[in-house]
């Protein structure tokens, strides 16, 4: 809820409209987002090329949607940093370098199992 506002809360076609308000300010601002979202087109044409089964089509979207998620995840929590203060502080860093973790944690995760997802695709495991 917005603080100072009339209404107990949006209704759900707004706050699906401030989602994708966020989405787009993210894709704007964001290099991190646009890199990824390159990644999972390029992967999605690849999967398409090796004709990926529906189990690992799921897999495949699940990873993809992870690593999206950490990422909108992380600039969200730099920008409530950055609000809370200009000042270089060690709780800040703390904050941003284990937000910032979070997305290298599940990005590595994804590229190993969209790795393996593919290598049987292939036959090769
Ligand atoms: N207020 C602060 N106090 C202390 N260290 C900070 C502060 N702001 C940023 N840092 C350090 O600088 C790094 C980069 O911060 P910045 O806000 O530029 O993130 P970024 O490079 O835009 O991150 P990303 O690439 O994920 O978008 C942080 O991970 C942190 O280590």
């Amino acid at each position: 809820m917005i603080p100072g506002s009339s209404k107990d809360h949006p209704s759900f076609v707004r706050s699906f409209g401030y989602a994708i308000e966020g989405f787009i300010t993210a894709v704007r601002t964001e290099r991190n987002i646009n890199v990824m979202l390159l990644v999972g087109a390029l992967t999605v044409i690849a999967g398409l090329v090796v004709g990926l089964d529906l189990t690992s089509w799921c897999i495949i979207a699940i990873c993809c949607g992870l690593v999206i998620h950490a990422e909108l995840c992380n600039t969200a929590i730099e920008a409530v940093v950055d609000l809370a203060t200009s000042e270089m502080h060690p709780l800040a860093k703390r904050a941003k370098d284990i937000a910032a973790a979070s997305v290298y944690v599940l990005s590595i995760t994804a590229a190993v199992v969209g790795i393996l997802v593919f290598a049987h695709a292939l036959h090769l495991i």
